[in-house]
């Protein structure tokens, strides 16, 4: 898959067929949309192009400007490209972007810069200036210009739509396992490692504080869970703990790590860990040898888990 950071930067001479979307989570009900995207491009010796917008629409508008996504652009570049996909295109969202006619945006965008010989498309897509052309319009344009229109039914677009609902209220609500089984796979918290308050070590339970740098990135409701992530390319179980520390007067919140049979000094390293499900909620302890027997019962918990999706 190529990645291109703009429509007009898009190199590729062939015929093309495009779907236009955020595809936030890159979940079962998108696969679904891009299986029909490669198959049509497949059958008629065409090249796939999902063409995502990049901020979110929303985040230009305030009242939006706090939306939150369940991938990172990176992330979903990443798996989109698992699903077989040949062009990715994140075109700048941008005011001047968002005045364009439709018609411009058609004959510039879908046309000149992405060769579009077929769009498939939900039926209820608005697009343009203040979202005034709808699917008619764009049928309308595909005859002027010569590019034909594949309609997504109203039932696929809800089954996507409730898919993407059910997975945000999933992880706000630390349910990890409904939201990996709606995404398809395991949600992931990708950042570097910074430092924390050096009491870790002292409690015996060295974590990994995780600095996340994309502020719109959704993280999952306070608690602790089980974990996984490849360290230098070797599979490492833990346990995360994602809150305030209240017990040690913690204020600002963190997402941090204990590793099991892991030593080693993972600071200023990029870590991608996986989400796998929930142990408690966060607790305010009354003292810090209450906080470390709480550990000590998640680390059974924990090791009891991965034993159990292991065998
Ligand atoms: C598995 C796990 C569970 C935790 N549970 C709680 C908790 O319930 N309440 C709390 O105040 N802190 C909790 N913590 C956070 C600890 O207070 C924190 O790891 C410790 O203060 C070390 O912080 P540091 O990495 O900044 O040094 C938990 C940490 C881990 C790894
Ligand atoms: N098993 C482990 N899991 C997590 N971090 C570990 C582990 N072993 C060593 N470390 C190192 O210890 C650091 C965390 O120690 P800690 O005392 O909690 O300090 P901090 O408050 O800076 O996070 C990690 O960033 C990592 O470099």
């Amino acid at each position: 898959m190529k990645t291109h950071a703009s429509a007009h930067t898009f190199t590729s001479t062939k015929g093309t067929v495009v779907t236009i979307g955020t595809f936030d989570g890159v979940h079962i009900g998108h696969k679904k949309i891009i299986a029909r995207l490669t198959e049509s491009a497949k059958a008629n010796g065409w090249e796939s192009v999902v063409l995502t917008f990049f901020p979110h629409p929303r985040m230009l508008l305030q009242k939006d400007a706090n939306i939150k996504l369940i991938n990172t652009i990176t992330e979903r570049g990443a798996l989109l490209e698992k699903l077989g996909l040949d062009h990715l295109v994140v075109h700048p969202f941008t005011i001047d972007f968002s005045k364009m006619h439709a018609e411009d945006f058609v004959e510039e965008i879908l046309v000149h810069a992405l060769h579009a010989k077929k769009v498939i498309i939900g039926y209820d897509h608005r697009f343009g200036r203040n979202r005034t052309a709808d699917i008619s319009d764009l049928k309308r344009y595909g005859e002027q210009f010569g590019f034909e229109v594949e309609e997504i039914s109203k039932q696929e677009l809800e089954d996507v739509a409730v898919s993407s609902t059910k997975i945000r209220t999933a992880l706000h609500e630390g349910d990890i396992k409904k939201a990996n089984a709606y995404l398809g796979y395991a949600m992931m918290l990708e950042g570097t490692v910074i430092h924390g308050k050096n009491l870790g070590k002292k409690l015996g339970y060295p974590t990994a504080n995780l600095q996340i740098s994309e502020a719109y990135k959704l993280i999952p409701g306070q608690g602790v869970y089980v974990v996984r992530s490849f360290i230098d390319n070797t599979l490492v179980y833990g346990m995360m703990n994602i809150g305030t520390n209240p017990t040690v007067g913690g204020k600002e919140q963190t997402v941090e790590t204990y590793f099991f049979d892991f030593d080693g000094d993972l600071y200023n390293k990029r870590l991608s860990i996986e989400m796998l499900c929930k142990i408690r909620g966060e607790q305010h302890f009354e003292s810090v040898d209450l906080l470390v027997e709480a550990m000590k019962a998640d680390e059974v918990f924990s090791r009891t888990y991965i034993q159990s999706i292991k065998d």
